[in-house]
Order: structure tokens, then C-alpha cells, then sequence
């Protein structure tokens, strides 16, 4: 993240929501890459508190949504409201105070190599609290690494770290800062299933511990069913079907229904055999 453009005054102000509220909307979003259509005219809200659960197959922009908050790839057109205040042309500068209260948790952990643990969970301390003292950082550092079950393990390096470590260590960094809302980029692609529950449950004890909201994008059928409050079906560059982890099981979306019927095996295993 550029530490340059920090003098440009921050504007964004985050006010504490009521559970429930309505805390983002993506609204009439497109986007392109070149010829690519990724999104026509894609609408999605997110309330305050909730898991929200974005499905979809490889390639249909989940990702890329999580991006467009957070000012890391920018829609061609429509907005995004974060509180009812529109940040789709915020600049890199207006972004940074933004990002301090929603917070990413990237595909693949995306650790610095060269530093400890203890100094990857203290990178966005740096960055957003420049003048926060030795002794807090510290703290803060062994209270995320107490969170996601890594106690005391500062001064490994990320080359001593399985992949479902570096995934929490992944963790405690995005949630250092104590953000509001938690975009989780496919936690548990490629985990084991013992590792997979433990990041779910991860998932969850940050709704129940911080009140956090989450959104997790994923096409890991069992994961979404064991933390999503709320699903969303992105396909067909549109979001197809909202509705309760009920509500989608019963589905006749045609998208929907394609999606889970070729995951039935996932979700049931007994189909199997
Ligand atoms: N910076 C970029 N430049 C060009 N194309 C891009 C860029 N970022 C994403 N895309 C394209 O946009 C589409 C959506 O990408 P995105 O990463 O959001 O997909 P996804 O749904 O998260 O897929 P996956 O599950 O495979 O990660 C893809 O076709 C991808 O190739």
C-alpha cells in the first residue's frame, strides 16, 4: 500500500452501525478487462453483522468485487455505496482510511517473506497508526496471533509455516486493525478438511467475538453453508439469486440449481455411494 499518498486528507468517517442496517450496496455495477464483460449490471447489499457468502464458479469476478470496495480495481460504471456515502471515485489517498475499517484476507495468505510473523500481523499497524507506541503494537500483534490460535509464534518466518498457519497468520494481519467488515478472498481453497473447519469456525467466532460483518467469496460449497447467513450467486456477470442458506437449497434459479447439483457430493456426501 503506498505510504506517499497519506497526506491527501481522509474523508470517510465510519459510524457505528445498528445489526442489521444496510452497511454496502454495490449498485448497477459494470466492469470489463478488454473485451471481458465481468459485471452488465450487478447489484448486491451487505447489512451490518451478517456472513454474506458470494458463490460463483472460477472466473465470474468474485474476486474483483472485493477489489472495486476496497479500491484495488475500479468499476466502469455504477456505485458503491459504504455507509451511504458513494466511494467509487474515492482516490488512493481517500481509500486508505476506508481500508482501515475493511479489511482483506487474501487467496493465499499473500505474507511478506522477508518478515517475521510478528512483523506481518504489525505491517497495517505501521501503516494506518504510524504513531502508535512499541508496546501496543506488541500487544495488539500477540492478542490477533492469540485470536487465530498462534500464540507466541512472533518470530517464525512464513517459510516455517504450514498453509492453513499462514492463512491465520493472514488473518491476524487483516484484522489488526480492528476492522468493522472482513472480505475473505476463497479461505479455504486448498486446505485440508480439518484446516477448512478450523478457518470456518474462524470465520465465525470473529461475527460472534468482534461483531464483525464478512463477506466470503468462495465456490467451496460446504464452507459457504457452514458460516454464510446470506448467500449470493454471481453468474451470468449478475448477481443471479440472494437469499438464506434455506432459501438456496430450495432453489430453481437455473444458475443456482446448476451450481449445487454439480456440488451435490460436496454437500452430501451419502450421494456418492
Ligand atoms: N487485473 C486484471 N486484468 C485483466 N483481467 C482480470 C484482472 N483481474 C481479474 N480479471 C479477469 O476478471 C474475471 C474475474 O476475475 P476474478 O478474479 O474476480 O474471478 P473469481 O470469480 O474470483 O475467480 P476464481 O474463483 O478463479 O478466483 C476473470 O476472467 C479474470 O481473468
Amino acid at each position: 500500500m503506498p505510504f506517499a499518498s497519506r497526506q491527501e486528507a481522509p474523508t470517510f468517517e465510519f459510524q457505528q452501525p445498528t445489526p442489521g442496517e444496510q452497511l454496502i450496496h454495490f449498485q448497477h455495477l459494470q466492469k470489463s478487462f478488454g473485451p471481458k464483460r465481468v459485471y452488465d449490471d450487478l447489484e448486491l447489499d451487505v447489512r451490518a453483522g451478517e456472513t454474506l457468502v458470494v458463490l460463483g464458479g472460477s472466473g465470474t469476478g468474485k474476486s474483483v468485487l472485493l477489489k472495486c470496495l476496497i479500491g484495488l480495481q475500479r468499476p466502469d460504471a455504477g456505485r458503491i455505496l459504504f455507509q451511504g456515502r458513494d466511494v467509487t471515485g474515492f482516490s488512493e489517498g481517500q481509500f486508505i482510511p476506508v481500508r482501515r475499517h475493511v479489511a482483506m484476507v487474501f487467496q493465499g495468505a499473500a505474507l511478506f517473506d522477508s518478515l517475521s510473523v510478528g512483523e506481518n500481523v504489525a505491517y497495517p499497524l505501521r501503516e494506518h497508526y504510524p504513531d502508535m507506541p512499541l508496546s501496543e503494537v506488541r500487544d495488539r500483534v500477540a492478542e490477533k496471533l492469540e485470536l487465530v490460535n498462534l500464540p507466541g509464534t512472533e518470530r517464525l518466518m512464513p517459510a516455517d509455516l504450514s498453509g492453513g498457519m499462514k492463512k491465520r497468520v493472514g488473518l491476524a494481519r487483516a484484522i489488526a486493525t480492528n476492522p468493522e467488515v472482513i472480505l475473505w478472498d476463497e479461505p479455504t481453497t486448498g486446505l485440508d478438511p480439518v484446516t477448512t473447519q478450523s478457518i470456518n469456525a474462524m470465520i465465525n467466532s470473529m461475527k460472534t467475538k468482534l461483531g464483525s460483518t464478512s463477506i466470503v467469496v468462495t465456490h467451496d460449497l460446504v464452507s459457504a453453508f457452514a458460516v454464510g447467513d446470506r448467500m449470493a450467486m454471481l453468474a451470468n456477470r449478475r448477481i443471479v439469486q440472494v437469499g438464506t442458506p434455506g432459501e438456496f437449497r430450495r432453489s430453481k434459479v437455473p444458475e443456482v440449481r446448476a451450481f449445487l447439483d454439480a456440488r451435490r457430493v460436496e454437500l452430501e456426501p451419502e450421494a456418492a455411494s
